[in-house]
């Protein structure tokens, strides 16, 4: 393959892509019109999301073979531990959510889907599979983020342009683009059987990224709910 693995896996997920920017979500969040009770819901499941998502990097850092891998994904949780997460923290202060309420958050059955979804691929594969996993997470919320910043006022002062300058922030897209490197370092030599597979992974995330949005919209939790 001569183009970069990261081109040929765009033109594979630009559909489901796409389809995040005509989200209910996704489209509130852009035109600051999002009922913040919904966003509450994203808020605290997207926190303890996020929570198994830097398990991943600390995963990636020990089955990593080389020190420049350690090193990025060494930032890549710094990253979400720190820049990502404390955008969550100043929200939640605005609503008077703690951080341990946040912290205590029952995981949805779509996060919890998701996560044990990354986990259970990057534990049982090589540090590929971890690359694999992480991606379209990434890339895809810097998609939107850069997206959302070209629509006409969703950088001017309101409830979500937070939400909208930091995910297409030159900080984020570090972030995003340090994965992208990393897949493409991680597919060269790979058999096409391997990279289908690889393929196959962040098709899958980037399924579980449109369910997200879907089950933040819907305030969904369990099912059935024991109370
Ligand atoms: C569900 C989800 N996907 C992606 C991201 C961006 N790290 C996030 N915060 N939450």
């Amino acid at each position: 393959m001569n183009q970069l693995f990261t081109d040929h896996l765009w033109k594979k997920v630009e559909p489901i892509w796409s389809s995040y920017l005509e989200h209910p979500f996704v489209k509130g969040l852009g035109n600051g019109t999002l009922e913040q009770d919904k966003f509450k819901h994203w808020l605290k499941q997207d926190y303890v999301y996020l929570m198994d998502y830097s398990r991943l990097f600390a995963l990636g850092s020990a089955k990593a073979e080389d020190l420049e891998t350690m090193t990025i994904f060494a930032k890549l949780l710094h990253g979400v531990l720190d820049l990502e997460m404390d955008l969550h923290r100043k929200y939640a202060a605005d609503f008077g959510i703690t951080r341990e309420d946040l912290e205590s958050t029952e995981p949805s059955a779509i996060t919890t889907a998701y996560t044990s979804y990354m986990l259970n691929v990057s534990q049982r594969g090589g540090i590929e599979n971890v690359v694999a996993s992480v991606l379209a997470c990434e890339w895809s919320y810097n998609f939107i983020g850069k997206s959302l910043a070209t629509w006409p006022g969703a950088l001017d002062e309101n409830f979500y342009s937070s939400w909208v300058k930091m995910y297409q922030s030159p900080e984020f897209t570090e972030l995003a683009d340090n994965c992208k490197h990393l897949m493409n370092k991680m597919a060269k030599g790979k058999s096409e059987e391997d990279l289908t597979r690889l393929e196959e992974i962040v098709i899958r995330t980037s399924q579980f990224e449109y369910m997200f949005w879907d089950m933040v919209e819907k305030r969904e939790d369990w099912p059935v709910s024991l109370n």
